[in-house]
């Protein structure tokens, strides 16, 4: 059986800034993700993760190359399709960003309200489970002022995850957290990776989370490196 991949980024560049002043980040990328799988990117600072990140997510235009998600082209996409695929990936970034005026369960449904398919009635439901698999079963109805470093990223996981996306991409989502926690954290976003099917790309720097991958990558001046 085949499966077709999740992410393929076929010649990829990005440059900064215009004229004299552009400056290339992103050199002829070639990536390929396959369901299920989980690749760690890592890499100096400033040697252009985040970019790289940052449009495979469809945060920011494709300039040249090909990048395709789901089987869909990234480059000349609408503002409106790529609302539409960000909606299908699941973000988590160092800092949450959860909102304060909602309790874990109000930020884990503002995933669910990006999806139509998904009937209002079964919000509660679908987001207490998810919280109960992050380990944060007793809190569904705390506000983020009332909960720990980790829990906060515990809900941001839960947020990420309960729509149950076929992409994650993960900026330093342990940055903030000891290490212990951290390693709950990445224990539960392969957990649920491995549940669901789901593909992750994670960036990061911490060494101590690097067991998790299927596939390391590393990034060097915008290239990234053979053997992967
Ligand atoms: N919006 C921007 N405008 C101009 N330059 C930028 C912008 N974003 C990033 N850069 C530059 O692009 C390069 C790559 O940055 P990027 O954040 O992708 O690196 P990174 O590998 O994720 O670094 P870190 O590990 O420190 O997060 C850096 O030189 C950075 O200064």
């Amino acid at each position: 059986m085949t499966f077709s991949p999740t992410v393929t980024v076929t010649n990829l560049n990005h440059s900064f800034g215009q004229g004299t002043l552009q400056k290339p980040v992103l050199t002829d990328i070639d990536l390929v993700i396959y369901p299920g799988e989980i690749v760690i990117l890592t890499g100096p600072s400033g040697s252009g993760k985040t970019t790289l990140l940052s449009l495979i997510g469809g945060l920011r235009s494709v300039q040249k190359g090909s990048l395709k998600i789901f089987n869909q082209e990234l480059k000349g996409c609408t503002k409106k399709q790529l609302i539409q695929i960000r909606n299908q990936i699941g973000f988590i970034f160092q800092h949450h960003n959860l909102l304060k005026c909602l309790t874990a369960y109000g930020n884990v449904r503002m995933s669910l309200k990006l999806h139509p398919e998904i009937s209002k009635y079964e919000y509660r439901q679908k987001a207490v489970a998810i919280l109960d698999a992050v380990g944060l079963g007793d809190h569904v109805d705390y506000y983020p002022e009332k909960l720990s470093g980790g829990q906060k990223q515990r809900v941001a996981i839960a947020r990420a995850l309960v729509a149950q996306p076929k992409l994650v991409l993960a900026d330093e989502p342990t940055s903030s957290l000891d290490s212990k926690t951290g390693r709950d954290v990445v224990d539960i976003i392969q957990r649920l990776a491995q549940e669901e099917g789901c593909s992750v790309l994670l960036v990061t720097h911490d060494a101590r989370i690097l067991d998790i991958a299927d596939r390391i990558i590393q990034m060097e001046d915008g290239r990234l490196q053979d053997d992967n």
